[in-house]
Formats: C-alpha cells, structure tokens, sequence
C-alpha cells in the first residue's frame, strides 16, 4: 500500500516510477517473432531475449517462434539463436540458461501470403503453449519492413491466432514506421485496430527503452535546478543529433525507398523532441505521459522556408576508421539511380509559451564522423560580459549535453575563469558518467521493451495519435523534397552535407561537432 500524502504534498509525478523497483516478471508466455533473418531480430531482439532469461525475468517455460522464408528445422533456427545471443547478448553466456531458453524454441516455415503456413504457425503456437504451459498467452512481433505489417496482421486474424479466451492475452508488438506516411498509418490502423483492442497493440520506438532517454524525464522532473531555465528565456537552441557511422549494411530491402527522415526522424528524434519540450504530466502512467508529448507534437510549426530550413544527403565514397568505404549507390541490393537520403536536417519550432521563437534543429544520417546520439541545449549568450573581448575569446555559449549514447552521460558546459593572474575565461565541461555514478549497467533498449510487452505494461509505447502527429510534421518536408528533388551528396566519414551547415550559418549558429 503507497504511503499517505503529507498534508500539502505535491503530486509526485516519479511515484509510478518508484512502484516499479518491486521485481517486474514476465509471467508464462509465446513470442512469435517475424523477420528473423533480419538485422534487427539478429543483433538486438533475440540476444534481449536471451538477456532476459539470463537475469531470471523470462519464466521458465517461455515460447519462442520463428517464421520466415527458409527451409529451415527447428534445430536450424536454434542455432541461428545460438550464433545471435552469443555474439551480441550482452551479459554473460550461461549453457543452462540457453538450454532451458532452447527447449521452447520453434520455427515455422513459410511465405506471408501462404494461408498453408500461418495454419501450421497456429498450431505450432498452440503445440508449444500446450507443452510450456503457457496459459494461452501470445505476442507477435513484426520485425518486418513496413509494407508487410497489414498482411501479417491479416494473417493472424484468419488463422484465428489473434483470438484470446478471457483468461488469456494476445498482444502485437510493429516496428517502426508505423505506415510510411500520414494515410498509411491511418489504414494500417484500422487493419490493425480491426484485429486488436487498443490496449493490445504495442507501437514500438526503442529510443524510448534506452536508459538515457527515460532519464530525461528524471532529469527534468526530479530537480528543481533545471526548469526555471527549460524556456525560451534562457534556450537559444536545442539540436538533436542521431549519427551513425556505419553505412545501410545487408538491410537494402528495408531501408532504400524509406530513407533516414522516415526511419528515424519520424519517430526516436520527434519522440526526442517531445520529452524536451513537454510540460511535466502528472503521472508517469501511459495516457498522462503521451498525453502531453502529444501536445508538443501537435505545437510543432514547420519553416515557411522548407527548402532553406532542410538539408538532405546520400553518402558518397570515403574513408572510415582508416578504411575505404562505398557510396551508398555501390551497396549491395541498393538499384544504381536510388534518390532515397541517408541524411537528413531539419529546423522546427513549437508554438507554445516556452518554446516559442526557439528553433529544435534535428539531423540524422549514415557513414558520419562518428556513433553518437545526443540532445544539446544551447543558452542565450550572457546579456554583458564585463571581460575585455581577447580574455573571452574561448568562451562559447553555455550547453546542456544530454549523451544518449555512446558515452551515456550529461554534460554541463560553462565558462570559468582560467588559474593565473589575469581574467580570462574559458569553456569547461561538468561531467555525470554513468559508468563512474552507477554501478548497474543500463539494460539494453530492447530487453527493456521485450519486458514491457510480456507485461503489458505500455507508458513507453507510442500511441497513434503521436504516430499521426509525427506523420503530419514529416509530409509535407518529404512533399517538398519529392517536388524539387532536393538531395546533396557527402563524403562518407563526415558530418553531412554543406546544405546541413548552410542551415544554421543563415541563422548564426553551428552544428556541435560531438
Ligand atoms: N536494424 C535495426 O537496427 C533496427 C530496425 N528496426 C525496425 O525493424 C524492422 C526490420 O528491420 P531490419 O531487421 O533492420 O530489416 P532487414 O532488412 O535486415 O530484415 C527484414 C526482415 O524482413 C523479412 N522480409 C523482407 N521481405 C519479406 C517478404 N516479402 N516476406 C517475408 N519476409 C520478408 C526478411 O526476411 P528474408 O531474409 O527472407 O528477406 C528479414 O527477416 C523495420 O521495421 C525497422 O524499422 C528498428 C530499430 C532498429
Ligand atoms: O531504428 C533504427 O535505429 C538504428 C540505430 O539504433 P541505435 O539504437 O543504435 O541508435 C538505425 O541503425 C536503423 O537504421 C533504424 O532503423
């Protein structure tokens, strides 16, 4: 039972939060997880899974099914599992933990459109949920590209896997983007909704289970030493940064057509956005929480200018970490004429009381620089600076750093006087490192997620209006970008375009260079 409120107590809107330190265990459950052949099912979904058992969080007669196009046995799909886990699980490999994992895993066979197969998925699901003792309950997760979702979940519907009894739950796990514009997502959600209630469907944004993300909302709403300054009275900026370094990989068939604003911007740098600039909710329950990222969302303003506030690249040849690397054009399975942009920039403002007049600069893309995500404030300059100019040449404008990866952290730039007789200032950063604070490791994004779903526990789910809302900021640059056919090439193993700097030299500022 929650302790009584002290007289006159303010709501705390960290008590959810606090509720979950009790232990969160997956109760018996199937997994069946579509796209297994894929980038993100082999590097991220099935070591999470095994991540998961290893901490003791999975029951013991957890189901895992695999379906895709291969030929392949149970056995064949077990030890493409194996190969998953032990090269990218993140805790230690424990035989007993895989062997106990492995007897309830299974694979399927088949072709989406294939009634034939989803039949023998139906059974196998229930085969398995007889010998695990599962209870009925099932999740389906489409790791999928995005075209495909309405067929699986068509598919699930006719083969009367979508239904539960009311002892048991059925739940579906879409990847991102959900729909590749504003009228696709509205179909593929009443395709979807058609089949599951609401509170079944888990849109998922594995931004939103990284550590550092969630820590946003504790960072601005656990201190008071940060929201007198969180406003356009102090805020001349935010940028929000997602670059990568590798280039588009073995994922061809997901990414070419799709591109860096659909696959990232429209969802991890908008939900960004939205933790940023988001009044405090009053809980941290699902609808108070997405309730106010909604609000934010539906605040945003595009530039007038879409051609002077965008930049957009493909990734021509260069050097990486010393090696020679290929253009995006020279990739496999990418046709030799692909227009899709590898990067991305973009300049948004939200129209409210505290934001307003602040632009939210976001960029994204492949074969940059470096591996790094971060969300940067950037502050007002000090209003008179009673410094002669040559002892404040070091000094830049004061910056919150939030590093989301991969140096997890938040950095406080300011500037201090220099030690020695005369007064000269300069730049310095103030550094909270998870790695030296905390002795917990950060639980990898999508175990996080996994969990929740098995739960049923959804606050880090986007819901479809937030999806909407993120489809109706993007349209209309994707619109302009398709009439004017704007696209920049830049080197691998830089950051970005000179469109992507232009941008911010028109308004007198510069891209960080992290
Ligand atoms: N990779 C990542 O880091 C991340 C990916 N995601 C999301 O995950 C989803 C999958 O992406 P990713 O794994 O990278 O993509 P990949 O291209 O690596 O994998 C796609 C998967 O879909 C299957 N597939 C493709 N076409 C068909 C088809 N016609 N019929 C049946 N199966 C098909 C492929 O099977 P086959 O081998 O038979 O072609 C493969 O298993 C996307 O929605 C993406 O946005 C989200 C976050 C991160
Ligand atoms: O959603 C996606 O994210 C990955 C990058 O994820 P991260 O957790 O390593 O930042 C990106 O490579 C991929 O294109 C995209 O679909």
């Amino acid at each position: 039972m929650r302790e009584p409120a002290m007289p006159g107590a303010v709501p705390n809107p960290l008590r959810d939060v606090r509720d979950r330190r009790l232990p969160r265990i997956a109760g018996p459950s199937v997994l069946v997880l579509f796209g297994v052949t894929g980038d993100l099912a082999r590097k991220k979904l099935m070591p999470a899974i095994y991540d998961l058992a290893n901490r003791g969080l999975l029951p013991p007669g957890f189901g895992l099914v695999g379906f895709a196009r291969r030929d392949w046995e149970h056995q064949d799909f077990a030890q493409v599992a194996y190969e998953a886990v032990r090269e990218h699980a993140r805790t230690p490999f424990r035989e007993d933990v895989w062997r106990q994992l492995s007897e309830g895993v299974r694979f399927v066979p088949g072709e989406l459109d294939d009634d034939a197969a989803f039949d023998r998925l139906a059974e196998t699901v229930r085969e398995l949920d007889e010998q695990r003792g599962t209870g009925g309950n099932y999740a389906f997760y489409l790791s999928l590209p995005p075209k495909l979702f309405p067929d699986v979940v068509r598919q699930l519907k006719r083969s009367g896997l979508s239904e539960s009894d009311e002892r048991s739950w059925r739940r579906v796990v879409i990847e991102k983007p959900f729909g590749h514009d504003l009228a696709s997502a509205q179909d593929l959600n009443q395709i979807v909704d058609d089949v599951f209630p609401p509170q079944s469907v888990f849109r998922i944004d594995h931004y939103l289970g990284k550590e550092t993300v969630q820590n946003i909302l504790a960072l601005r709403f656990a201190n008071t030493l940060f929201e007198p300054i969180w406003n356009r009275g102090y805020v001349d900026h935010v940028q929000i940064t997602m670059a990568e370094d590798i280039g588009v990989g073995g994922r061809a068939g997901y990414y070419d057509g799709i591109g860096a604003a659909r696959d990232v911007i429209q969802n991890h740098l908008l939900q960004l956005l939205a933790l940023i600039a988001m009044e405090e909710p009053t809980s941290f329950g699902a609808d108070a929480l997405r309730a106010e990222k909604e609000k934010v969302l539906s605040a945003v303003v595009l530039p007038r200018d879409l051609e002077g506030a965008t930049a957009r690249g493909q990734y021509a040849a260069g050097w990486q970490g010393g090696s020679k690397v290929r253009g995006y054009l020279e990739e496999d399975g990418i046709p030799a004429d692909s227009r899709t942009e590898t990067y991305a920039a973009i300049k948004l403002e939200v129209d409210s009381r505290r934001w307003a007049g602040v632009p939210f600069y976001l960029r994204t893309g492949k074969r940059l620089g470096r591996r790094v995500t971060e969300v940067a404030l950037v502050f007002q300059r000090a209003p008179h600076l009673p410094f002669t100019t040559t002892e404040t040449s070091e000094l830049g404008h004061n910056a919150l750093v939030i590093r989301v990866q991969p140096d997890e952290g938040v950095t406080l730039r300011f500037g201090s006087k220099v030690p020695g007789t005369a007064m000269e200032v300069r730049d310095v950063n103030m550094d909270f490192a998870y790695g030296a604070s905390f002795t917990e490791a950060s639980p990898e994004a999508y175990e996080r997620l996994i969990l929740d779903v098995l739960i049923g526990d959804p606050p880090l789910f986007p819901r479809q209006e937030e999806v909407e809302l993120s489809w109706r900021i993007l349209d209309p640059i994707i619109e302009h970008w398709a009439e004017t056919g704007k696209l920049d090439q830049y080197r691998s193993g830089t950051w970005g375009p000179a469109s992507a700097d232009e941008l911010l030299a028109r308004e007198g500022r510069v891209w960080r260079r992290p």
